[in-house]
């Protein structure tokens, strides 16, 4: 079954919340008279004073076995288990938290890969050899690299590092390199790269677009639903795909949801803040990356409405999300547009920009598989041809993604002839979205607006029909540093909003609040994790959710 991501249905606004918990209460209700009669099920239905909580359990448990049907019924776990697990309050999360996949990642070989097709094969040869074949030279192939050393893969992101091999320093890479290879600066850019691409082919051979991984109907799951039945959504038109992108981003953003919700839940509901806890809520906001604008507006918000009334400390939470997503939602107030979705049978065109490394080669790899996924008819232009290798690894996600990649081979080719070619191409197709690469890392701010330019004049004049779109890639581990960079990049291109990527794992999830309130820019996609399924589009309510929801 194909999920239409760029279309699917979320509440932007979370302020018919208690309108649709209501509906989500009838929806259960309703699914539990069809579906078979379980006992819990049965009680909630009977019992007039039904907590919301449990009638979210019943909505959740129509909505796995809902997705149970869909799937055939391949999935184990037994719904009375779950009662046990369920009924804990959320709080102790915390455990399950971050790193979905703490896989070791056996890099190192990778490397050299020339045209590293899709297809796992040439990891699945390089891996540590099951079986000590009495085979006289297993090793002797892997080492066969050509160029760079088996080097040290310094990765900064995978702190996974299996064992640190004879070889600890990332340094020697630099002395080991050939001569040849230090004289230019080409040549270290392409080594640089080359160790990148390291990282992401090992992806690879994890289960990809596996629906049916890790359904359960555990905790994950409950919570999942509940943000899905809080936006007036019905458990038979769940994804299994919806429940398993937002346990990763609940995941994800466990470091940043840690720091925060429980010393929030201590201090706010106490009444109208006293300095003291001004200062821990605005220590424990910058401490996210919240930064300081959006800090002190949301401070101020709570305070004004703390002196007003008094609240407890879940209503104080509650106005508390309420106030972050009337913040993150603040540009569509100001001529942002709130959907974000490529017309269909029209030619749409949209710029990727970002520096080096923030993640916009992956995005753009994740996005054409998104639309491929939506039914679009997609392809890439590789404009970034200020590094030589930055094509290459266009060319790689193209492959994974199944989309056709326009590139120029020749060296320092003008990135607007690519475009102008690209444009030409999907014309021929009649492709629907256009996704062009652009450089991340030109020497200064006016190199960059002019190169921006020349590729947008490019694409009025040769597509005066097509709808642009501009989104700037900005890596959320980087924080305020990020924001510093973007600026440059606000003012360079008309931009139509970001995507944060690497969200998982990051400490700094509140960074979202502070590019929107610093940029007035709005997020249009999320990144949380390097799998080809890692991004989705944003949604404020499940966002805060995911920040300030046990
Ligand atoms: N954990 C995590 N890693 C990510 C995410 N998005 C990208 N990455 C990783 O970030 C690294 C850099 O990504 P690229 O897509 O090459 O970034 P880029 O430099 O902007 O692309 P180029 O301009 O082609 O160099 C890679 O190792 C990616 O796997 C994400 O959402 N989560």
């Amino acid at each position: 079954m194909v999920f239409n991501w760029f279309r699917r249905k979320f509440d932007r606004s979370g302020s018919q919340e208690e309108e649709e918990q209501t509906s989500a209460n009838q929806d259960a209700a309703t699914v539990e008279d069809e579906e078979t009669a379980e006992e819990e099920a049965t009680e909630s239905d009977s019992s007039p004073e039904a907590s919301p909580q449990e009638d979210y359990l019943a909505w959740a448990k129509a909505a796995y076995q809902n997705i149970q049907q869909q799937q055939g019924t391949t999935i184990t776990t037994d719904a009375p288990e779950l009662e046990s697990q369920v009924q804990p309050e959320p709080e102790p999360v915390a455990e399950t938290p971050v790193e979905p996949e703490p896989e070791p990642e056996p890099v190192t070989e990778t490397p050299v890969e020339p045209e590293p097709e899709p297809e796992p094969e040439p990891v699945a040869e390089t891996p540590v050899e099951p079986e000590p074949e009495p085979k006289p030279e297993p090793v002797a192939e892997t080492p066969v690299e050509p160029e760079p050393e088996p080097q040290p893969e310094p990765v900064a992101e995978t702190p996974v590092e299996p064992e640190p091999e004879p070889e600890p320093e990332p340094e020697p890479q630099t002395e080991t390199v050939p001569a040849w290879m230090k004289a230019s600066e080409e040549r270290q850019e392409r080594l640089e790269r080359l160790k990148a691409e390291a990282v992401e082919t090992p992806v690879e051979p994890e289960p990809e677009p596996e629906p049916e991984p890790a359904l359960s109907f555990d905790e994950n799951f409950v919570w999942s639903a509940e943000v899905l039945a809080a936006q007036g959504r019905k458990p038979e038109d769940i994804s299994i795909e919806e429940i398993t992108w937002l346990k990763k981003l609940r995941q994800g953003l466990g470091k940043t949801r840690l720091g925060l919700i429980n010393q929030l839940k201590a201090i706010v509901g106490q009444g109208p803040l006293n300095k003291d806890a001004v200062f821990e809520i605005e220590a424990l906001l910058l401490q996210a990356d919240v930064g300081i604008e959006a800090t002190d507006f949301v401070i101020e918000t709570l305070q004004q409405k703390l002196r007003d009334e008094t609240l407890p400390p879940e209503e104080a939470i509650a106005y508390l999300k309420q106030i972050l997503r009337d913040l993150l939602d603040k540009p569509y107030e100001n001529g942002y547009k709130p959907d974000f979705i490529p017309e269909k049978d029209q030619f749409n065109i949209w710029l990727m920009t970002g520096v080096n490394g923030a993640g916009k080669t992956t995005t753009i790899g994740k996005l054409a598989h998104l639309a491929q996924k939506s039914d679009y008819r997609c392809l890439i232009a590789a404009a970034d041809t200020f590094r030589a290798a930055a094509v290459e690894q266009v060319k790689i996600w193209g492959q994974r993604s199944n989309t056709d990649v326009i590139a120029n081979p020749g060296k320092n080719t003008d990135p607007a002839a690519v475009v102008f070619d690209a444009i030409t191409a999907a014309t021929a197709r009649n492709t629907e979205l256009l996704l062009v690469d652009t450089a991340g890392r030109l020497q200064n701010k006016k190199n960059l607006m002019e190169e921006l330019s020349k590729i947008r004049r490019i694409i009025d004049k040769k597509a005066p029909n097509a709808q642009i779109e501009s989104l700037l890639v900005l890596d959320a581990t980087l924080g305020q540093n990020g924001l510093r960079q973007a600026e440059v990049f606000a003012e360079a291109a008309q931009l139509s909003g970001v995507v944060l990527t690497k969200l998982d794992g990051s400490a700094k999830g509140g960074v979202a609040l502070a590019v929107v309130k610093q940029l007035g820019l709005p997020i249009r996609f999320i990144g949380a994790g390097e799998g080809i399924e890692d991004l989705r589009p944003f949604s404020s309510y499940e966002f805060v959710e995911a920040l300030l929801n046990g």
